[in-house]
């Protein structure tokens, strides 16, 4: 392990990365999504975009070679990072020795996150591994556990998922159970070139900020499972995908037909023009159904 002197995180180029890389020994893995932010000025921003206070509690996923984690540490946050990849998970325990708010949970995120999961954080932050930063996302909302601002770096084409409005043809089930739980917001645009290795694709900065209607809905559950289902095949209409979901398949055919009605959703549109407060609407209607 390098002394301070040589450890520089605030590295800018894929030169100054190559080199540390290099001398630790690591390498960049695309199995674990490795492309490393080497814009200061861009980790920065994510950092202030959190807009924590001094003693908050952070949870990072997949902090590689540590450079937002150092600026998360250094203003005095107390920090939990997730990371799968062994020879980081040796130099990251090493390289933060000297910080006592900072502590790592080795493994992968999606599997080892519930374990740490008795009160959530304040703050969320990750640049995503692109390969499963859905499921990540996905994985918090569902279990019911997100703090009160999220800041994630995602590929652009996700991002735009996230934010997508009714009718656009990046709207999904994913967008709906984003926008249920938060406020999502694209923040900023990152060019490929300010990562390495380069991906193939821009990335965007995204903010979210749990949503009233979040919170305020009893069973959830049934919100999930319903959205998801209607969505299963996309090109067909929200009558035709009833009659395949297996959840609905469980109540009353006219009784699920009526819960539509009563909330105003013709069947014979489509799942991607249903707004997320009528889906929220529909889901109490059906959550009726389960006492019936
Ligand atoms: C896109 S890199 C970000 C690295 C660094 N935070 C940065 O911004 O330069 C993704 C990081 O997530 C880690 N990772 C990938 N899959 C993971 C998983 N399932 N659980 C935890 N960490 C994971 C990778 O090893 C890597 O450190």
């Amino acid at each position: 392990m390098p002394d301070d002197s040589i450890l520089n995180l605030n590295y800018d180029s894929p030169q100054e990365i190559k080199e540390l890389l290099d001398i630790m020994g690591l390498g960049p893995r695309k199995r674990w999504g490795q492309n490393f932010l080497i814009n200061s000025g861009a980790r920065k921003r994510i950092v202030d975009l959190l807009e924590m206070k001094e003693g908050d509690t952070v949870w990072e996923v997949g902090p590689g070679l540590g450079s937002i984690t150092k600026i998360i540490l250094d203003r005095g946050a107390k920090l939990k990072v997730f990371e799968i990849d062994p020879g980081y998970i040796d130099y990251l325990t090493k390289a933060f020795e000297s910080y006592p708010k900072f502590s790592i949970v080795p493994g992968d995120v999606i599997k080892t996150w519930k374990g740490h999961r008795r009160k959530p954080p304040k703050r969320f932050v990750g640049n995503l591994p692109y390969n499963i930063s859905s499921a990540i996302v996905s994985s918090f909302i569902e279990n019911d556990f997100i703090p009160e601002k999220m800041v994630f770096t995602v590929q652009r084409e996700m991002g735009q998922r996230m934010t997508a409005k009714p009718n656009n043809k990046n709207y999904s089930s994913f967008s709906v159970l984003c926008q249920f739980a938060c406020d999502v917001k694209e923040v900023g645009v990152l060019k490929p070139g300010s990562f390495y290795p380069v991906p193939g694709v821009s990335s965007a900065i995204i903010s979210m900020v749990p949503h009233q209607r979040y919170r305020e809905l009893e069973d959830k559950e049934t919100f999930f499972k319903v959205t998801r289902q209607l969505f299963s095949s996309r090109r067909k209409t929200l009558k035709n995908n009833i009659n395949l979901s297996p959840y609905l398949k469980e109540f009353n055919k006219d009784d699920v037909f009526k819960a539509f009605e009563i909330v105003g959703i013709d069947v014979t549109r489509r799942a991607e023009t249903v707004s997320v407060d009528e889906y929220v609407e529909l889901a109490k209607e059906i959550s009726k159904l389960k006492d019936k």
